[in-house]
């Protein structure tokens, strides 16, 4: 057997003097399998913290090209990368330049630039669904893009099976919200995160503080990130510390997003998440990282799916008596009804996060999602 490579070549190690959060790993080939034990631990990764790594999933070939793609794009003229900029309406594909977000209720700006790639582009290249893509990324759609998208609706739909048979939803029923055939936001994406003093002109002390991004919960159904300098952090039910997520060679590294936690009525868990500069010996790279979000079809309205699954009907039941779910600095009203669609609720999170719509602190307010749920 293979040694188990546990370093990244060519940057330092993760420091081994800094809070960092395990995470279950779980073996894709075995999910595939429908291996019970294994089904029983992504059941309790999912449940506890919302977070596990992803090990055997078959992609690292197309992950190495997306961050290719990424460099390609990223090293395009700041004039060049603008005309695909995603704008302010809430839409979320094309380009985001470092500084147009929000990452906290002073309004702070963040540190990343990024591109989101949407599925359906993908799928429907050379046909624009959406919008268009840099060169760069239209010169990876059939060899790249295309392979990572379809290997990670895959892997999303192979969990997604797992929570619908766990949640005791009838077939099908998490996987007809994420129907190929219609629209949604789910999107590649691939982030940059600028060196410290880039943007910062600030003493030596607040640029180690500087936040990439800010805390959140993941908009869609689920993520799969891939990471090679540290940063991530999460912050774990009860703790109040910031841990960090070690990245692995070829562990993805998995997390539940709101869909899945409005739809199952919190039995699924969206856990808040933030990105620091990479910590330690790391700090003098360049940080870049990969993910690929599902989240519903559009017109899917996000709300417990109660009348089919008792399950979720007394999760519910029980949130609402504990008052869990009624809070009035946000959408969501009580019992897990935002009486949003998909579309809607991504749009609204989005928007409110950029600078250009920034009104004060009840703008990062209205971009929140399931955080409030924590009690
Ligand atoms: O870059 C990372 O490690 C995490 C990124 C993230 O949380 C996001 O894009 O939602
Ligand atoms: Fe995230």
């Amino acid at each position: 057997m293979a040694t188990r490579v546990l370093e990244f070549e060519g940057i330092p190690p993760f420091p081994t003097n800094v809070p960092t959060h395990p995470l279950l790993v779980i073996d894709y080939e075995l999910l595939k399998l429908q291996d019970k034990r294994e089904i029983g631990r992504l059941w309790e990764a999912a449940t506890k913290l919302g977070f596990w790594y992803l090990k055997n999933h078959g992609a690292d070939e197309e992950v190495n090209g997306m961050f290719d793609m990424g460099e390609e794009t990223m090293s395009l003229p700041l004039e060049e990368k603008m005309k695909f900029e995603q704008g302010d309406s809430g839409r979320s594909f094309g380009y985001k330049a470092p500084g147009a977000n929000a990452i906290d209720a002073s309004g702070t700006l963040d540190t990343i630039e990024l591109i989101n790639i949407s599925k359906d582009d993908v799928l429907s290249y050379p046909t624009p669904t959406n919008r268009t893509y840099p060169t760069t990324v239209n010169a990876r759609m059939g060899n790249t893009l295309l392979p990572f998208v379809q290997k990670s609706v895959q892997v999303n739909n192979t969990i997604l099976e797992v929570f619908n048979d766990k949640l005791g939803l009838p077939k099908g029923a998490l996987l007809a919200r994420h129907h190929d055939g219609e629209r949604s936001g789910s999107e590649a994406r691939v982030i940059r995160n600028l060196k410290r003093g880039v943007l910062v002109k600030a003493d030596e002390e607040k640029r180690n503080a500087r936040l990439a991004m800010g805390s959140h919960t993941d908009f869609g159904s689920l993520s799969i990130l891939h990471n090679r300098l540290g940063g991530l952090q999460v912050l774990a039910p009860g703790s109040d510390e910031w841990q960090y997520v070690k990245p692995i060679p070829g562990h993805a590294i998995c997390n539940i997003g709101d869909a899945l936690t409005l739809f199952s009525g919190g039995i699924l868990r969206s856990n808040l998440h933030r990105v620091m500069p990479p910590p330690g010996d790391q700090a003098a790279y360049e940080r870049w990282s990969l993910v690929f979000f599902t989240r519903p079809s559009n017109q899917v309205i996000l709300r417990a799916l109660v009348e089919d699954s008792d399950l979720i009907k007394r999760a519910v039941d029980q949130a609402t008596a504990d008052g869990k779910t009624n809070d009035s600095r946000t959408t969501i009203t009580s019992k897990f009804e935002t009486g949003s669609t998909a579309e809607e609720w991504f749009a609204r999170r989005v928007r409110n996060r950029r600078i250009n719509s920034w009104k004060g602190p009840e703008t990062w307010m209205a971009s929140r999602g399931t955080e409030q749920v924590e009690a």
